[in-house]
């Protein structure tokens, strides 16, 4: 993927999404956000895998091969046994930045007592950004806009595509000039 055409991929982890036993919401809604607030002629690929850390490792290796910019990868964050997405995102990122996951919870327990369940986090393989966020619809807009404004500035620090935002939804920060 050429750093002229930005790249976000967006990963659906569900199991019973995956076997058609109900419609996937969080992949269109992650798409719907990005849409919304990323004003860059933005690529964007949907991806949909069962629960599982060889599942999530995989695909991301594949996406982190293929340049994506930023990563989306919805479900699969909490405690239950099948819930491994933390676990496969970790086989494959090499720097966590452990603040994505602070500020997102944050949010999130402003509006339900159970956000603390969710591992999420994000974290740098290659060129790409992964963020995690919860298998819940809801959480989408939540998680993200308590983080998106540093997005295209660690975009821009890890060497991959320019990302501009709708200041009228996110306000892109960065503390240089590019
Ligand atoms: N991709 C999705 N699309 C629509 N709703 C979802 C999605 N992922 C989760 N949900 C909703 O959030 C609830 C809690 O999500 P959770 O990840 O715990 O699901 P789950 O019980 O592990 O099952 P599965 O992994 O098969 O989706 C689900 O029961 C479902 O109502
Ligand atoms: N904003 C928000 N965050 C949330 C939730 C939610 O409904 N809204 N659900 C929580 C619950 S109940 C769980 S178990 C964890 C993990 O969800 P996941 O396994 O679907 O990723 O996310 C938490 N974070």
């Amino acid at each position: 993927m050429s750093h002229s055409q930005p790249h976000a991929a967006i990963v659906t982890v569900s199991d019973r999404a995956s076997r058609g036993e109900y419609e996937d919401k969080g992949g269109p809604g992650c798409e719907a956000y990005l849409r919304d607030v990323v004003t860059s002629d933005l690529t964007i690929t949907r991806h949909m895998i069962p629960d599982g850390r060889e599942s999530v490792a995989n695909i991301l290796r594949e996406l982190v091969a293929a340049e994506a910019d930023l990563i989306l990868i919805t479900g699969g964050t909490g405690p239950a046994p099948r819930d491994e997405t933390p676990e496969g995102c970790f086989d494959v990122i090499e720097k966590e930045l452990a603040g994505f996951g602070e500020e997102m919870r944050r949010a999130s327990l402003l509006e339900v007592p159970t956000a603390i369940l969710s591992r999420q986090s994000a974290g740098i393989a290659g060129k790409s950004l992964i963020i995690m966020v919860p298998g819940k619809p809801s959480a989408i807009a939540t998680c993200l806009d308590a983080v998106f404004a540093a997005v295209p500035y660690c975009l821009d620090l890890i060497g991959a595509a320019y990302f501009e935002t709708n200041p009228a939804r996110i306000e892109a920060f960065r503390p240089k000039a590019k």
